[in-house]
């Protein structure tokens, strides 16, 4: 009896990355390797609700990874209806959603349009003392749902072309970042090399100093707190849980901001429909790409449960995504 008690997790969070909604056929991705299935995406996002809802411990909240509906849905001025019939979906879940943004989410909306929107979860950040925020257009946040457990979520294309204006300084210096490497006409077709700078594309971005020097902040606090911090966003940032060409472009920064803290066990991405994990043995953080639903077939499943207790994190993966330990040291 005793050891079951123990066995009790703490809390659980459900995870979902890459629905890519659009009420178009069947397709690929651009190197035709991969098929795509733009219909039933919203079917899978369905099975995931069914099971988060019948899960023995429900989830105490959702982490949505990016990439909720598909850049095919704009030229078709379908991107509205899109977005209420993914998020039709989420609500007859059985807890709030956490949505982080990806480059189909500027596809489809500009920035202040998202940050306008059902996509901008802020409403569910921490407030009160401690909780200050980053710059509003920024969009990034932290939520406690449990006490000794952070979760930040952060904008990986503050720094970039997509959902900035062409007259804006954002948009100046993501050019001029992105032209340093990337000499191609169409700035969506990776640069030659056959390295990690193939991720200087269009479709991905990085993060600003400002946003840096917050998250450096909220993990200060932690730290000062002793609390477990996991952090979501859309792009990868460690080389080994990812595609060269799917990493943020300053990887290494935010890389170099968690290094500095102890608190942070896990950081959670999308953006690469394959998938990945990477276990940095030198800070002990759990780098996870979740699989994209968006590539997975109507016959599997594309999402997880996490279960959370004092020393580890247990994802319990469906379909294609696999289950995972994450111990924290
Ligand atoms: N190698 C490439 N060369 C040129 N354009 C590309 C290349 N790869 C992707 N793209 C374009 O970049 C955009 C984003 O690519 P996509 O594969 O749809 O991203 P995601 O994996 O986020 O769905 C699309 O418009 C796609 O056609």
């Amino acid at each position: 009896m005793d050891e079951c008690r123990l066995q009790e997790p703490l809390f659980t969070f459900g995870v979902i990355a890459d629905v890519q909604y659009a009420d178009i056929d069947d397709g690929q991705n651009y190197s035709r390797t991969r098929d795509r299935y733009y219909r039933s995406s919203l079917q899978l996002l369905s099975n995931a609700q069914d099971a988060w809802r019948e899960a023995r411990v429900q989830p105490l909240f959702v982490l949505q990874l990016g990439d909720l509906i598909d850049g095919f849905n704009e030229p078709r001025g379908a991107s509205e209806r899109a977005l209420d019939a993914a998020l039709r979906r989420f609500e007859t879940g059985p807890a709030p959603v956490h949505h982080v943004w990806g480059n189909h989410e500027f596809y489809n909306f500009s920035r202040s349009a998202l940050l306008r929107s059902p996509l901008n979860s802020r409403l569910h950040a921490d407030s009160g003392a401690g909780a200050a925020p980053v710059r509003p257009d920024i969009y990034a946040y932290r939520f406690t749902p449990v006490p000794g457990f952070t979760f930040v979520v952060l904008d990986a294309y503050d720094v970039s072309l997509l959902g900035r204006e062409e007259s804006s300084e954002e948009y100046r210096s993501a050019m001029e970042l992105i032209r340093k490497y990337n000499q191609n006409q169409d700035l969506n077709c990776p640069p030659a090399f056959e390295d990690l700078r193939q991720r200087f594309t269009r479709f991905n971005g990085g993060f600003s100093k400002e946003q840096l020097d917050w998250l450096d902040s909220v993990l200060t606090s932690a730290d000062e707190k002793q609390e477990r911090v996991t952090i979501a966003s859309h792009l990868p940032v460690h080389p080994f849980s990812t595609d060269a060409v799917c990493l943020a472009w300053n990887f290494e920064e935010l890389l170099a901001v968690i290094h500095s803290h102890k608190c942070v066990v896990c950081y959670m991405a999308g953006h690469a429909h394959d998938g990945g994990y990477h276990h940095d043995k030198d800070t002990g953080v759990h780098h996870l790409t979740l699989d994209g639903v968006i590539e997975t077939p109507p016959y599997s499943d594309a999402f997880g449960i996490v279960s959370v207790y004092a020393d580890r994190m247990e994802l319990k993966g469906s379909g294609r995504v696999l289950d995972r330990l994450f111990l924290f040291s």
